[in-house]
């Protein structure tokens, strides 16, 4: 473990704290005000396809950007775990249903869906515990996102409550920042290739 490991491990809760600490009426506001924001995005707007993390626990909910981006007529795949080789991929859902309990608790795409793939998932929606001034993350810590987005193309885009985002977090030479964070109250830009 690095110090910079050591580093994440310790703010980690901090953030964590400072996400249950807000009233679930207000989260739920909140997380409401995010989503119509995404929706008012070029990025999400342009996407024909969106990579989305499907929340648990005390994650800005997704449930309303899963459903509504299917009845937009977009493309929606979700992430699934496979903890024996450390990695991540995303299949395909046709409806909402084909969630089912997984990783940790966490809902995944159930077996026998396709995996996404292709131009069409130009858009990654991560999550985080928090975001920097430069789009870095602070995730659950078991580097899944960064292997990920390694070989990911397309735009990446963060949601975040506002108080956590921070102007400067660890990172080593695996992490791979976001283009875009939206927060409840506007967007901050990193990447002007992507506006
Ligand atoms: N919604 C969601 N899905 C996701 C991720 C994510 O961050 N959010 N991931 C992103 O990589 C992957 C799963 N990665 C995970 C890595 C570690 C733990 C974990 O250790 N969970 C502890 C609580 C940790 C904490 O609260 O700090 C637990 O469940 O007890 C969970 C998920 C793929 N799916
Ligand atoms: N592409 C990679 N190849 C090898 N190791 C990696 C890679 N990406 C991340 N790691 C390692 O995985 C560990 C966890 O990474 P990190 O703390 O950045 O996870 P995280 O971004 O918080 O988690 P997650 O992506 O699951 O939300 C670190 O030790 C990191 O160096």
């Amino acid at each position: 473990m690095t110090d910079i490991d050591l580093a994440k491990r310790a703010l980690r809760g901090e953030f964590r704290a400072r996400r249950e600490a807000i009233a679930p009426a207000l989260r739920a506001q909140r997380d409401e005000a995010i989503a119509r924001r995404l929706f008012e995005s070029g990025a999400y707007r342009s996407a024909r396809g969106i990579l989305c993390y499907v929340s648990y626990q005390s994650e800005i909910d997704t449930r309303a950007i899963l459903c509504r981006a299917l009845r937009d007529g977009k493309r929606v795949a979700a992430p699934r775990v496979d903890a024996r080789v450390h990695s991540m991929a995303f299949y395909e859902l046709a409806e909402p249903e084909d969630l089912v309990g997984g990783y940790r608790g966490i809902p995944e795409p159930r077996e026998g869906l396709p995996s996404a793939q292709g131009s069409d998932f130009s858009l990654c929606i991560l999550p985080g515990y928090c975001f920097d001034g430069r789009g870095y993350r602070l995730g659950y810590g078991g580097g899944y996102y960064d292997r990920f987005l390694a070989n990911f193309g397309g735009r990446k885009l963060g949601l975040c409550y506002r108080e956590n985002l921070v102007s400067s977090l660890p990172h080593d030479r695996y992490d791979i920042p976001a283009d875009l964070v939206i927060c409840e109250d506007g967007e901050e830009e990193y990447n002007a290739k992507f506006e």
